[in-house]
Parts: structure tokens; C-alpha cells; sequence
């Protein structure tokens, strides 16, 4: 699906369908399936946090406009994106009319509690049909549902549809060819529905389910007996434990190989520069500036894919929610609630997801501690840095024969980050004053296989993310950066190389005042600035500032061997304590700006986050100095 340009009046004109169901009953798998968009696609309730709009044309050639919508249980909002989902049908949003076409989807393997909404949405009197989805696993498990029947019972079309297959949705696309022409209907108001009490729509739903469906008894459902060990009080938290620490190692000792491969790759091509341009400002732009900086950080896309492999793995086939559970003592021991792990763990991808992920969550300080705990999980721009002063300075070394230690000081950088996130909620919510506890309403998704395609489009779209971030912004500021190290040049009689007296040289030893006490020489000082708009970016920026710092004819050579020949190991450790807060990414203020309609709390972030960084890089740098005899 390209582009819409939802201007063109052409496309305002058309018909549009909205697709509304429970959480987790396969909404966005369907909307894929029939425009061919990527939106995620995950096991777990919440995925979809926005109204998304998309074109298909239906088999007799009627094109339409259709909408993914964030699952709701019930149009009785009590989440910012159920709310979305309410007002989008109920016609609330400006400039917007109800949609024209409902199709409620609903979980075949959990009819109970899908009908409720299917109920309420009915009395908005829309022309409405019912996809009965994910009945390839209700077959596999016995339970039978009489579409038929259900249809009379309802008073609108059902259809039956496989989000997940190939021509999953026809039966979908033929019903709605079959409505047309739509009758002119009138929208009841949604106070009409918020009148009819609850029990009288529970009621409702069990006469029907028990006229057309079989009293399954779904024993030895295996998903039950997948939970009886991964929720096990003790068992369980250890599998976690397990889990995550295999993530981390992996991601260093995998990634060796195709690591390796683009380093050559980029070295080569810097090398074939070298040798048939001139010596002078283009070659150094393209081999220090373009070279130097973007590419260092383009060597880290398969780590960055290895995590995400793990992440996507973990997302389809239905663990996510688990963990969330095994969590929630631990995190209600902090005021959070259990609710805020998936938004923390998007975090772990990029603390913009995450943020507007708290949307989900139902209590407003809840909310507001996770998006001001969110950008202290370590988010993907981080592995750069890491993995760079990692790969320099922490030997390749096998602890207790069969841990990577380069692994296990990723894993502790990981966790540090957690655990100061953990104490911050804990201080937040203590300066809000306490509250009681809500307990955690988690609906558990059965467990699943993997898709495939799933997970080869998450790795797809994760990739060119990160190539195009590499591509464009980093670049830019590569570009940029090298003109402000290579300008204006070196005075007569330098004693320095070149950068040291350039614009950017000039910055970075006024910054070193603020930051030599915890470490940090005038060049870190240099990569920190363009590392605002980009964490990842110090990692470029060291590579085109060492780079310009060489003194004589040598070449830009790897990057991690250079800075372990200039820094000490306390100013490394330091560093790395820095950016396990690394308070600096301007996105992330601006749309925590955004979910909180306010400059109050990026504002108090930014603060916090340096504070930490600072306090943190000062004592670890202090500490190692000590130890180190210095
Ligand atoms: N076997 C099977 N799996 C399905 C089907 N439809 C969706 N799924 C899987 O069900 C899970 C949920 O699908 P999504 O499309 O993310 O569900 P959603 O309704 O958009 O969920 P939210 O955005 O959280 O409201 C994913 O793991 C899908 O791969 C289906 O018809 N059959
Ligand atoms: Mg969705």
C-alpha cells in the first residue's frame, strides 16, 4: 500500500469499512491481508494503539477505504485508545463521519468474550458483518460454531475468515460486495448503548452462544499446560531469566560473522577511495565524514536484527503477556502495574513506541510514571555504543566456560537500566502519594508458532528502519560534523591535528570543562552534540572525529582498536554509565510533549535523565580511577 493522500477528493469519497473487534482477534492481520499493508501484527492484546487507514478494491471492482482500529472490549472506553476506537465509530472525531461498514471481528476460539462488543456495536444501528476469525484453530480444537445460525441470531452476515492464510479474507470481500447498495441509516447516539445495563447484554450472549455452539470442553488444552510450567512461581521466573540472558548473548556471539562482513566491506571501499582519489577535502569527506561515521554504525544492524529476532519471536507466539505476568509482583513492589510491560518492553525497540504504547493504560499516573520511566530501557540505539566500547575494551573471554563476558556486561548494562527505571517509578509514585493497587487484567493469548512472515516482515521493516536512519539523519549529521572538524584548518606551527583547532574541536574543549570530572575528553565531548538528534549517532561521530584525529598517513582503521589505544578503562566504563540514561534524544521529549499535551513533563525528564547520567558516569569513573590505582 503506498502513501494515501487523504486529501484527494477522490479517496475521501469512498465507501469506508472499519474493522473493530476484541484485542488480539486478528484486526490487523485482516487489514494486511487486504491492502497489503505491514502494519504489527503481535499475540498479545494492545498491539494497535492508532486509527490507520488503508484502500483495497473488492472483488466486483468497488474500491473502498478501510480502518484498523485499536481492540476494545467494550465502547465504554476506559483506555486513551479504546477512546479512539469509540469515537471513530460513534462518528465523534472532527471532520469525521461513522464509518459506513462495520466488520466486527471476532475470535472464534473465544466467542464469550468477543460477543458483548459485537452486541453494543449493533445497537449503533451501522450496517454491520460479523468475521468469524481464526476458525482454523477453533477447528483444530473442537470448537464448533454454526455461522448459520448465528447469522439469524445477529441479523447480519457472518462470514468465516483466516486472517493469517492466503485468501483468508475472500468470504469477507464477497459480503461485502452483497450489501450493496447500503440502505441510509441513522446513527443512534452512544448514550443509547451506555443505557442498556450490562447484565442484560450477558444474558444476551449466553442464549445465543448456547444456540450455536457446542459445549466444548476444551481439556488438555495444550497452551494450559505450556502455563503450568512458564507461570510457575519458581520455574517460571527462572525460564525468563533464562531467556533473556540467552537473548543478550546471542546478540554478541552471532553476530561476529556478518559483523565482520560489512566492516571489510566498508573498509575495502574506503581503502579502493583512498587509493584512486586524490588526497584532499572530497576524499576526506567521503572517507572520515561518510565512511568513518556512517558506516561505523551500519556494522551494527545484525545485532540489532539478532535482538529483534528474539523480540519478534517472543511477540507472535504469545509469550509477551506471560512475562507480564511473572512481572507483575515485581513491578507492583514499585507502584507499577503490570500493564506497563509491554509499553516498557516496546521501549527496548525505541522508547517512541513505548511512550505512546502507555496508551493502554488505564490509570492516568500509571500512565504518566511508565512514560517517564520509558527511555531508561535500553532502546536499540544504544547497542551501538555499547556493543563499540564493549568490543574495545572488555576481552573476549569465556566466564565459567561457557558465558561470553562481552555478553554478560551487555546483559548488566540491560539490567542497569531496569533497575534505575524501577527506582525512579518507585519515587514518582511515592511523590504522588500513595494509592492502592489495581490487580492485573491480562487476557492470555494461546500459544502459537511463530509465523514465519511475521517474522520475516519484522525483521524486514526493522532493517530498513535502521539502514534509513543511517541513510538520512545519520548521514546528515555526518556531513555536517565533518565540516565543522575540518573547519577552518590548522594554525601555522600546530601542534595538534587539524580537528583539535576546527569549530567542532573548539566546542568540544569548552564542553570538557562540564564533563572532564567524569571522564570525558574533549573528542567524547564532541560525539555527544550530534548524539542528541540520534543516540547511535556518537557512535559515527567518534568514527569521523578519530578518524580526522590521526595524525600522518594512517588510514581510517576499525574504530574499537583506536579509541582502546586512547581512552583509559575508567573513562570507558564512564561512558557506558552515561548512556545507560543518556538523557539526550530529542524525538523522544517531543512526543512524550505530545502524549502528556505538555512542556511540564519532557522537561522534568530531560532533567532527571541528566542528573542520573551525570551522577552515574561520575561515581563509576571516580570508582574505577580508585581501583585502578590512578
Ligand atoms: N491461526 C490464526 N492466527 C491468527 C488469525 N488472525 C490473527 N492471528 C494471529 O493472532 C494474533 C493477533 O493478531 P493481530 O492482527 O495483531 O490482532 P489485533 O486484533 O489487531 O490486535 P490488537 O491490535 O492488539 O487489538 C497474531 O499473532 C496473528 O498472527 C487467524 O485467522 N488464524
Ligand atoms: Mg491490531
Amino acid at each position: 500500500m503506498g502513501a494515501l493522500d487523504h486529501s484527494a477528493p477522490v479517496v475521501a469519497q469512498l465507501p469506508m469499512v472499519a474493522l473493530l473487534g476484541n484485542p488480539n482477534c486478528g484486526k490487523t492481520a485482516l487489514f494486511n491481508r487486504l491492502t497489503g499493508a505491514r502494519q504489527k501484527v503481535a499475540n498479545y492484546a494492545g498491539v494497535t494503539i492508532e486509527r490507520k487507514e488503508g484502500l483495497f478494491t473488492s472483488p466486483d471492482g468497488r474500491p473502498f477505504r478501510v480502518l484498523d482500529l485499536p481492540g476494545a472490549y467494550s465502547l465504554s472506553a476506559h483506555t486513551p485508545d479504546e477512546a479512539i476506537t469509540r469515537d471513530v465509530v460513534a462518528g465523534l472525531r472532527e471532520g469525521e463521519q461513522s464509518p459506513d461498514v462495520v466488520v466486527c471481528v471476532v475470535d472464534a476460539t473465544n466467542l464469550r468474550l468477543n460477543l458483548r462488543l459485537v452486541l453494543e456495536i449493533q445497537r449503533l444501528g451501522l450496517p454491520m458483518v460479523l468475521a468469524l476469525n481464526m476458525v482454523d484453530v477453533a477447528k483444530k480444537r473442537g470448537i464448533e460454531i454454526d455461522a448459520d445460525k448465528l447469522a439469524v441470531e445477529l441479523g447480519m452476515t457472518v462470514v468465516e475468515t483466516v486472517a493469517v492464510q492466503n485468501g483468508g479474507e475472500k468470504s469477507l470481500l464477497r459480503a461485502l460486495d452483497a450489501m450493496w447498495p447500503l440502505h441510509q441509516v441513522k446513527v443512534q447516539p452512544l448514550a443509547a448503548i451506555d443505557a442498556v445495563p450490562v447484565e442484560q447484554t450477558q444474558r444476551e450472549v449466553r442464549r445465543i452462544l448456547a444456540a450455536v455452539s457446542n459445549d466444548f470442553h476444551d481439556t488438555g488444552n495444550l497452551s494450559e499446560k505450556i502455563d503450568d510450567v512458564v507461570l510457575h512461581p519458581v520455574l517460571g521466573p527462572v525460564i525468563l531469566a533464562l531467556l533473556m540472558f540467552l537473548v543478550f548473548q546471542a546478540v554478541f556471539s552471532w553476530a561476529n560473522t556478518p559483523m565482520d562482513l560489512i566492516k571489510d566491506g566498508v573498509g575495502g571501499l574506503g581503502q579502493l577511495l583512498a587509493t584512486h582519489m586524490q588526497e584532499g577535502l572530497l576524499r576526506s569527506l567521503l572517507v572520515e565524514g561518510i565512511l568513518g561515521g556512517a558506516g561505523s554504525v551500519l556494522v551494527f544492524l545484525p545485532q540489532i536484527l539478532i535482538l529483534f529476532f528474539f523480540i519478534l519471536i517472543l511477540e507472535d507466539c504469545g509469550y509477551l503477556p506471560r512475562a507480564a505476568f511473572l512481572l507483575d509482583r515485581l513491578m507492583g513492589g514499585v507502584g507499577l502495574s503490570g500493564r506497563a510491560f509491554i509499553p516498557l518492553l516496546s521501549s527496548f525497540a525505541c522508547a517512541i513506541p513505548g511512550i505512546m504504547a502507555a496508551r493502554t493504560i488505564q490509570n492516568p499516573r500509571d500512565r504518566l510514571v511508565t512514560i517517564m520511566i520509558a527511555p531508561l530501557m535500553t532502546c536499540s540505539a544504544r547497542l551501538p555504543v555499547y556493543a563499540l566500547i564493549i568490543a574495545a575494551f572488555i576481552p573476549e573471554r569465556e566466564v565459567a566456560g561457557f558465558m561470553s563476558l562481552q555478553g554478560l556486561v551487555l546483559f548488566a548494562l540491560y539490567f542497569a537500566g531496569i533497575a534505575s527505571a524501577m527506582a525512579v517509578a518507585w519515587v514518582m509514585k511515592r511523590g504522588m502519594g500513595s494509592q492502592h493497587q489495581h490487580p492485573l487484567m491480562l487476557e492470555l493469548p494461546s500459544y502459537h508458532w511463530p509465523h514465519l512472515r511475521n517474522l520475516g516482515m519484522g525483521l524486514w521493516e526493522r532493517a530498513k528502519i535502521f539502514v534509513s536512519r543511517v541513510g538520512t539523519i545519520i548521514l546528515t549529521l555526518m556531513i555536517l560534523l565533518w565540516f565543522l572538524s575540518s573547519f577552518p584548518g590548522a594554525p601555522e606551527g600546530a601542534t595538534h591535528p587539524p580537528i583539535y583547532y576546527s569549530l567542532a574541536g573548539l566546542l568540544g574543549r569548552g564542553l570538557e570543562f562540564i564533563f572532564a570530572p567524569i571522564g570525558f575528553n574533549w573528542q567524547i565531548c564532541i560525539a555527544l552534540v550530534p548524539g542528541l538528534a540520534a543516540r547511535e549517532v556518537a557512535v559515527g561521530a567518534l568514527g569521523t572525529v578519530y578518524a580526522l584525529s590521526q595524525t600522518g598517513d594512517e588510514l581510517a582503521q576499525s574504530l574499537a582498536p583506536i579509541i582502546a589505544g586512547s581512552w583509559t578503562l575508567p573513562t570507558a566504563l564512564s561512558l557506558l554509565a552515561w548512556y545507560v540514561f543518556a538523557p539526550q534524544c530529542m524525538s523522544t521529549l517531543s512526543v512524550v510533549k505530545r502524549e502528556t499535551s505538555s512542556w511540564r513533563y519532557p522537561l522534568l525528564m530531560a532533567g532527571y535523565m541528566f542528573a542520573l547520567a551525570y551522577t552515574a558516569s561520575f561515581l563509576t569513573y571516580r570508582i574505577a580511577l580508585a581501583l585502578s590505582g590512578a
